[in-house]
């Protein structure tokens, strides 16, 4: 039982959890034991309608088939050779084709490297130290980024983390997202190695770009030399195939991937203009190794995925479920709040009516999010426990998915005030 492991895990895990978002399910995090499409199975065998998707990797949901066939064929083959592999030359050639700023790519096993890669990289190709990030953007859990960082960081009161040298966290400006005059004073300023951002804010709840926030940052680092780096973890083929860059056509020097480029299993990569890129070791002096880069389960899951993705059917279907929901959701709840959604994934707000900076996010009403948090998993439908996190939708959400939700929703919200 969920309480049981729950009570034993206090032993052995730092709040016992792995992963700090965990721990905010309330009153305990239930323990999963299987996945199936829309659905989690957990250990109390209750099914619950997924909107987390293991944080967003899932868009074909749990256990697709096909992932599941490759990745069984590829275990039976063997899983780590510690030499390279045709699936990662496979893997790449599909990056490379979708994703407009990707000439040369380099697998590493989590948007955490990624993002710090990235940022050697940049520091390696332009001889410059500061980095430029926007308030509430995260880019995972090294010392380089976590400076106002949204996302558990947010949730659990660190934005700023402790154990950071202020020598590092010094080094990095924050501006605040969808402001212009900020990063050209900065930039204007300061010798600014890169600026990185997500170009669609997923780690303070969904915040979309404003028309030219990112062409305006693409004309600003070209103007003073530095290198733009879309972090693209979350939004990297969810939405579409060629991502935010593609779908806002911004065209970045550097892009960070991850969660769905390995189809559930871990990963991250960078990509990017050749010239940068070939800094990497071995061509060029930016040190980057790991054990498990291009690990072949990863590789070939994340093949799989991006296979049934070019079909297009879990494009089409993601984006209904997200819309159909949202809509619902927003129609249903009786106070001031905004919904925001881009494309499959999307975030309500209470107690304010518009939000474009992690700021407004801040200032929601978030014991209300919570409330609703809890009130639905009764009702068995899970969705993120913070109002920093994301609802996912994919391939499996299909109609019948998205009318059960609907209801559980229209239940919990009616006495929401
Ligand atoms: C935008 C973004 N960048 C980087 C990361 C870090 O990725 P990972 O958790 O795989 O290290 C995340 C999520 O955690 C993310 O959402
Ligand atoms: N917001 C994070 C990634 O996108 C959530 C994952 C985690 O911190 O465990």
């Amino acid at each position: 039982m969920s309480q049981d492991l729950w009570r034993e895990a206090q032993n052995y895990f730092a709040g016992g959890v792995n992963s700090p978002v965990r721990a905010a399910v309330r009153p305990y995090p239930f323990y999963v034991k299987g996945g199936r499409g829309a659905y989690l199975i957990t250990e109390d065998s209750e099914e619950l309608i997924d909107y987390v998707l293991g944080y967003g990797p899932l868009i074909l949901g749990h256990a697709h088939q096909n992932v599941v066939r490759r990745v069984k064929e590829q275990l039976e083959r063997g899983w780590l050779y510690g030499t390279p592999s045709r699936a990662e030359v496979e893997l790449a050639r599909k990056i490379v084709r979708h994703v407009p700023s990707a000439q040369k790519v380099r697998f590493v096993n989590s948007g955490t490297e990624a993002t710090m890669t990235a940022i050697r990289l940049a520091r390696g190709f332009t001889g410059r130290k500061r980095i430029l990030k926007f308030d509430g953007n995260y880019h995972g859990a090294h010392d380089w980024l976590l400076v106002d960082a949204g996302s558990a960081a947010s949730e659990f009161g660190v934005a700023t983390s402790k154990g950071i040298p202020e020598e590092v966290s010094n080094l990095v400006s924050v501006c605040s997202y969808n402001d212009l005059t900020c990063p050209e004073k900065v930039l204007s300023k300061e010798d600014v190695a890169a600026v990185i951002l997500e170009p669609v804010m997923g780690n303070m709840g969904v915040i979309p770009p404003e028309d030219g926030f990112l062409s305006g940052l693409r004309e600003l680092t070209r103007t003073y030399g530095s290198v733009l780096i879309f972090d693209e973890v979350i939004t990297g083929f969810r939405l579409g195939l060629s991502g935010a860059q593609g779908h806002y056509r911004v065209v970045p020097d550097l892009t960070t991937l991850g969660k769905i480029i390995g189809g559930g299993f871990p990963i991250g990569a960078v990509c990017g203009k050749r010239e940068i890129m070939d800094q990497l070791t071995p061509s060029g002096k930016v040190f980057n190794a790991g054990t498990f880069n291009a690990n072949p389960i990863s590789m070939v899951g994340g093949l799989a995925t991006i296979e049934e993705l070019e079909k297009g059917k879990a494009y089409t279907t993601s984006e209904r479920a997200a819309k159909e929901l949202s809509e619902e959701i927003d129609e249903s709840i009786r106070i001031p709040h905004v919904v925001n959604r881009v494309y499959n994934f999307f975030q309500f707000f209470l107690g304010v009516t518009s939000v474009s900076t992690a700021k407004e996010a801040r200032e929601s009403r978030r014991e209300l999010y919570v409330k609703i948090h809890e009130r639905l998993l009764k009702e068995k439908v899970f969705i993120p426990p913070s109002q920093f996190e994301t609802l996912f939708t994919s391939e499996a959400h299909d109609s019948e998915v998205v009318s059960r939700s609907i209801e559980a929703f229209k239940r919990v919200l009616v006495d929401i005030n």
